[in-house]
């Protein structure tokens, strides 16, 4: 579970999250969705505690992550796939994270199975296409087995095979009643995949609802129409009038 309560992050020239509280339940696929600006990277950074937040709090399984005994077991993020040493294989990347964080190196060979990368687990990452890259940053987002998951666009890249791939697999881990908070700025994708949505706009709350209802409440043909309705006046930056 992720506990997010009244949760408030300044920087210098303004505030990026403002009062925010929401709830994200294990077992289902919840999409974090908001223009950009919103504040989701922020909260995001916030639960993973690399940033601090000016007031409330942000909780992975009841607590701040800076007290998990054991973060990766708890939490397994996708943050920015190109985060990972180019000379190194994948094979390495993985031993090195278990390694670190005193998981066993057993899990690194049947997670590389399951992400699709045994066919290259002694390529150099240097080397890997970014949808290749998404699929290792999944793998280390599982390595420790954890009962919460962050991707952020984690479709980004990927073909047609690898968003489907990606796609079922959000939802089998919800079906094994892990919380899955994934953030992306795809509606197509977003309504195919999540079960419940938390928009969010100019750091504040506008919906924490499930897809079916945010579409038939606002009267909307698709999510896409429905979330731009609702977004509308807490997009960053608004396409200008004149035309
Ligand atoms: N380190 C920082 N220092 C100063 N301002 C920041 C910092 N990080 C984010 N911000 C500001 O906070 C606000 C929220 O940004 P954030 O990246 O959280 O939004 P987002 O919803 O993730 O947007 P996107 O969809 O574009 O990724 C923005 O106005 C941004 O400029």
């Amino acid at each position: 579970m992720i506990e997010v309560n009244e949760l408030t992050k300044r920087y210098r020239h303004g505030v990026a999250v403002d009062g925010l509280s929401f709830t994200v339940r294990p077992g289902v696929v919840t999409g974090f969705l908001g223009p950009n600006g919103a504040g989701k990277t922020t909260t995001v950074r916030v639960l993973l505690g690399l940033a601090a937040p000016s007031a409330g709090e942000a909780l992975v399984g009841g607590r701040a992550y800076a007290s998990l005994h054991h973060p990766l077991r708890e939490v397994g993020a996708l943050l920015d796939a190109n985060a990972v040493h180019p000379g190194r294989s994948a094979v390495d990347h993985l031993r090195w994270l278990a390694r670190t964080n005193g998981i066993g190196p057993a899990r690194t060979s049947s997670l590389l199975e399951r992400v699709g990368l045994a066919g290259v687990a002694r390529g150099r990452v240097g080397g890997f296409s970014l949808g290749m890259r998404q699929r290792l940053g999944i793998a280390a987002a599982l390595l420790g087995d954890p009962g919460v998951l962050i991707l952020d666009e984690p479709v980004n890249g990927l073909d047609p095979q690898g968003v489907r791939w990606i796609r079922e697999l959000m939802r089998s881990l919800a079906a094994e009643g892990r919380t899955v908070l994934v953030s992306s700025h795809l509606m197509s994708e977003v309504e195919l995949t999540a079960d419940r949505l938390i928009v969010i706009g100019r750091g504040r709350l506008l919906a924490d609802t499930t897809v079916g209802e945010l579409v038939t409440g606002a009267g909307s043909a698709s999510l896409e129409e429905a979330y731009l309705r609702l977004t509308d006046g807490a997009a960053e930056h608004r396409a200008g009038g004149g035309w």
